[in-house]
């Protein structure tokens, strides 16, 4: 990016951080417009140039709604430009019914400011990079360092629900969790007891999370897996993840909730 302007620093800050990062780049799908990005601790400010009036043509993004952020070059040899996008899950209102829901929103934007590909992106990488890490600080429970690249083992029952907890995870889970850059195997319990059996003697070095992907039935299932291994003390402070799979996603539903 370019050095900040010191002039426009503190007006695109949000008041209370200072801006991190200041860089001018184009949206990817549409070349002409430019717009000022500027990356605070808390937040990604998209600002449409030129800047004719304060708060017009100006979108902020809170960090803490963003998944992950990756940078890629173009797939067009005759483009020297570099790309990064960034995935964000704001709260916005609901079409068509009350209430809000998080709603995917991507940014992505195209690196062109030198004719050489390599240095455009290097530039995208040093934006995703930044975005991501300022991302992972603003999550509300930190879980300390993680690893990169995170590795979650996802426990799917084919059964449970009304038998479409495979469908809802190829159509809503896999995308966020490619957008986030976890890497995951997918089990697919095959009969009761098998996630148990599994956890009870699997490697956990392996992941960082153990996610189930059904109702309650599996999640207990796995929470006496862990209990019955010899190092069960060790083994019950995985992280463990539920997704609403079931019919009834009880705790699924509570544990979202309180955790926003
Ligand atoms: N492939 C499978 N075939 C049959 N049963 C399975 C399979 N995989 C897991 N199970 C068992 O199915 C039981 C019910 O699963 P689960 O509670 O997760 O779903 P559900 O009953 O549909 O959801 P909910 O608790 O929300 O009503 C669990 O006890 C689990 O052991």
């Amino acid at each position: 990016g370019l050095p900040v302007p010191g002039a426009l620093a503190a007006p695109l800050g949000n008041g209370m951080c200072p801006v991190a990062m200041y860089g001018e780049f184009a949206f990817r799908h549409n070349r002409k417009s430019r717009y000022a990005l500027s990356l605070t601790e808390r937040d990604l400010a998209v600002q449409k140039l030129p800047a004719v009036q304060a708060a017009r043509g100006r979108v902020v993004f809170n960090l803490r709604d963003c998944v992950g952020c990756r940078a890629y070059g173009a797939d067009d040899h005759a483009d020297v430009g570099a790309y990064f996008s960034a995935y964000f899950y704001p709260f916005r209102k609901r079409w068509a019914s009350p209430g809000v829901a998080r709603q995917r929103v991507e940014q992505c934007f195209r690196v062109a400011s030198t004719q050489d590909p390599h240095g455009n992106l290097d530039e995208a990488r040093k934006w995703a990079r930044a975005i991501s890490d300022g991302s992972v600080c603003n999550r509300p429970q930190k879980t300390g360092e993680l690893r990169r690249p995170c590795t979650f083992l996802v426990l799917l029952n084919p059964q449970s629900g009304k038998g479409q907890a495979h469908t809802l995870f190829t159509r809503h889970v896999q995308g966020i969790l490619q957008e986030a850059g976890i890497l995951y195997t997918l089990i697919i319990t095959e009969c009761q007891n098998h996630a148990r059996e599994l956890v009870r003697e699997t490697d956990l070095s392996q992941w960082d999370a153990l996610v189930i992907m059904s109702g309650d039935g599996l999640l207990f299932e796995v929470v006496n897996g862990l209990m019955e291994r010899e190092d069960w003390e060790e083994a019950i402070k995985t992280p463990l993840g539920i997704l609403p799979g079931g019919s009834g996603n009880a705790l699924a539903a509570s544990i979202h909730h309180y955790a926003g």
